[in-house]
């Protein structure tokens, strides 16, 4: 397809023993956010460096814009010359520049004799048009980042590379930002690829979402479908479902510690694992067709109360509407047309 503007094909990466980024393949058009999430060590930063050019291949290719810029065979292309922008965790502005100096400077550098006119345009997208003259000091985190995603999306990269970018504002902040991302990303049609921890962030961004474990990128799939059908009870537990709980399976029939519930997904007969999201279960009055949970511990969330419920054989988050006290028995009604089951040898497979 011709608005592929980044195709990973293959692409391994290996420091000594451990084996970074394991045969990854990917293709992100433009207009498109690809985010990747994955525990520590996953290999989502090394994944960002080798598209960046600050790595190279070991095996595999990497294309931006339909042009080849690393090949583990053959020589590769400079980060300078691949036409794409990095938004890190750390704003890395200039402190002796203004904000209009810090997003104009790499324009001057490339000799664009417009490029205040591109700067401001770019802080007006970012929402700091009126902040064009002060000083990096002079600003908050969150308006620093703000600068740095401007200085990113003014030199019109096709490809954004964003590494962490909202890890060290607070929660607040982070939301905010988050949307400005989204909306100035989207607007301008450029392509991004996208790593973070946290899973909201990654929900909330992506039109397509990446779990990676061990260098692997386990599955790569729209937000809504990731949710609904992880591939892998890693991608489950990872995206916060709740399990394994241990069941049985038989005659297409789900067996959990005495309750019985028909069996959505293919899974085979035998032992298998339950995973659950919270909102998929809801208590109810009548104990029948019910799962026994008894609350642990349970506080005040704003919109209901928050509580920790024991089930058979594990617990669950729950967000309940009313007041629960620790001890407290419920039933449990489940929504079994989305409940996750997979075979037991899958738990070890991730
Ligand atoms: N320059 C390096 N030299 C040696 N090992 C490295 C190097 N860079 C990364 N690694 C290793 O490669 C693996 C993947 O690291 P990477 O930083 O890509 O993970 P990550 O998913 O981005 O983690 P985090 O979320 O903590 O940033 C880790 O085991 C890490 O220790």
């Amino acid at each position: 397809m011709n608005d592929v503007v980044l195709e990973v094909a293959d692409a391994s990466k290996r420091y000594g023993e451990t084996q970074a980024v394991a045969s990854v393949n990917l293709a992100l058009r433009a207009g498109e956010i690809l985010c990747l999430l994955g525990p520590s060590g996953s290999g989502k930063t090394s994944l960002l460096r080798l598209v960046a050019g600050l790595e190279r291949l070991d095996a595999g290719t990497l294309h931006i814009g339909g042009r080849e810029v690393d090949d583990a065979r053959r020589a590769c292309l400079p980060p300078e010359q691949r036409g794409l922008g990095m938004v890190f965790q750390d704003y890395a502005l200039w402190p002796h520049l203004s904000v209009l100096d810090n997003v104009g400077l790499p324009l001057r550098e490339r000799g664009d004799g417009d490029w205040r006119a591109a700067a401001r345009t770019a802080l007006d997208q970012v929402g700091l048009g009126t902040l064009e003259r002060r000083f990096p000091y002079e600003l908050s985190g969150g308006q620093q980042q703000r600068v740095a995603l401007a200085r990113a999306i003014a030199a019109r990269p096709r490809l954004l590379l964003f590494d962490e970018p909202l890890s060290n504002l607070d929660a607040k902040l982070r939301d905010e930002l988050r949307e400005v991302i989204a909306h100035t990303v989207r607007e301008a049609g450029i392509a991004a690829l996208y790593i973070t921890h946290d899973q909201s962030e990654a929900f909330f961004l992506a039109d397509r979402l990446g779990v990676m474990r061990h260098g692997t990128l386990l599955q790569l799939d729209r937000p809504e479908r990731l949710y609904e059908r992880p591939a892998s009870p890693f991608v489950a537990h990872f995206t916060g479902a709740a399990g394994p709980f241990a069941v049985e399976i038989m005659d297409g029939v789900l067996s959990w510690a005495g309750v019985i519930a028909p069996c959505a997904m293919p899974v085979p007969e035998g032992a298998a694992v339950l995973y659950l999201r919270s909102q998929w279960l809801r208590p109810v009055s009548a104990a029948d067709d019910t799962v026994p949970g008894t609350v642990r511990v349970s506080g005040y969330a704003g919109d209901g109360w928050s509580a920790l419920v024991d089930l058979p054989n594990g617990s669950i988050h729950l967000r309940l509407d009313r007041r629960v006290e620790a001890g407290e028995r419920l039933h449990l009604r489940v929504d079994w047309d989305k409940a996750l089951l997979y075979a037991e040898g899958h738990v070890a497979a991730g």
